[in-house]
């Protein structure tokens, strides 16, 4: 058991929040130990709302604060629009998240992908990889980047990231970002973290609620089937926590954990 993903499971999303914040704050201050800086990649789809829910409400003791000047915000995924498009990633998060942090808070260093190379994605995934490799030093010294958290969601046919089910992307040992021309999921380009970086973090989070989730919640934690989620499961073992509400595991009978760290 101790090496397997933590299933933590909330009467509604309200309480999720709570103890995303309180996960989000723990990785943060370890980050911060660690160097200095909070290292997180974040994906789109209902997660920067979920985001926002948790971390932009007051604190509640000094050890509650978010250090937002001391975040570097990364894209686990993006697709290949302009940063003001509806379908945009960094759009989603600057509206839901980075545009309502109280005046007068130190703002985070956020790394959208670079706008100029969108016509080819292999040179948009190219830049964004050069974006990790000056963040965390050389790919000489360093085989895969590690960011201290990511913040992921699941869809409802397995995927994370803009990793799917199936897709060639999964068997990528080498890059670090990868393009993707043939999302199944509009629209179809798009880059993404590798599957080997996302399980190489010091910790992945994911959140999924509502009842749309539960049949894919039940291959992923029962099955497994080769889902690009399992895969992060198998990959992560316990650096692995999905926050989900009970509706989105409604008849999963994997062993659901109370929430503590
Ligand atoms: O760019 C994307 O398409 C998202 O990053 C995607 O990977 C998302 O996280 C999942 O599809 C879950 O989406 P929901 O949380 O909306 O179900």
């Amino acid at each position: 058991m101790g090496q397997q993903a933590n299933l933590y499971s909330f009467p509604a999303v309200d309480a999720l929040a709570t103890a995303l914040r309180t996960y989000v704050i723990h990785c943060q201050t370890a980050g911060i130990a660690r160097h200095g800086v909070f290292k997180v990649a974040v994906s789109g789809g209902s997660l920067p709302k979920t985001l926002a829910q948790a971390l932009l409400s007051p604190p509640a003791s000094d050890a509650d604060v978010v250090h937002w000047g001391k975040w570097e915000i990364f894209f686990a995924d993006e697709r290949a629009v302009p940063l003001d498009h509806a379908d945009s990633n960094y759009a989603l998060l600057k509206a839901e998240l980075l545009d309502k942090l109280p005046g007068g808070t130190a703002q985070p260093a956020v790394h959208p992908i670079d706008v100029e190379a969108l016509d080819e994605t292999q040179e948009l995934a190219d830049r964004y990889e050069r974006t990790l490799v000056q963040s965390f030093a050389s790919r000489d010294s360093v085989r895969l980047p590690i960011f201290d958290l990511l913040l992921l969601g699941c869809g409802p046919d397995g995927h994370t990231c803009s990793l799917f089910p199936g897709h060639e992307l999964l068997r990528e040992t080498d890059a670090w970002v990868a393009p993707i021309e043939d999302s199944p999921k509009p629209p179809p380009r798009r880059v993404t973290l590798t599957l080997p970086v996302v399980t190489h973090a010091v910790k992945v989070a994911f959140v999924a609620t509502g009842g749309g989730k539960k049949e894919v919640m039940k291959e992923i934690f029962e099955e497994g089937n080769g889902l690009p989620c399992a895969l992060v499961n198998e990959g992560c073992g316990d650096r692995c926590s999905w926050f989900v509400d009970n509706a989105a595991v409604e008849g999963v009978t994997y062993p659901r954990r109370p929430f503590s760290l």
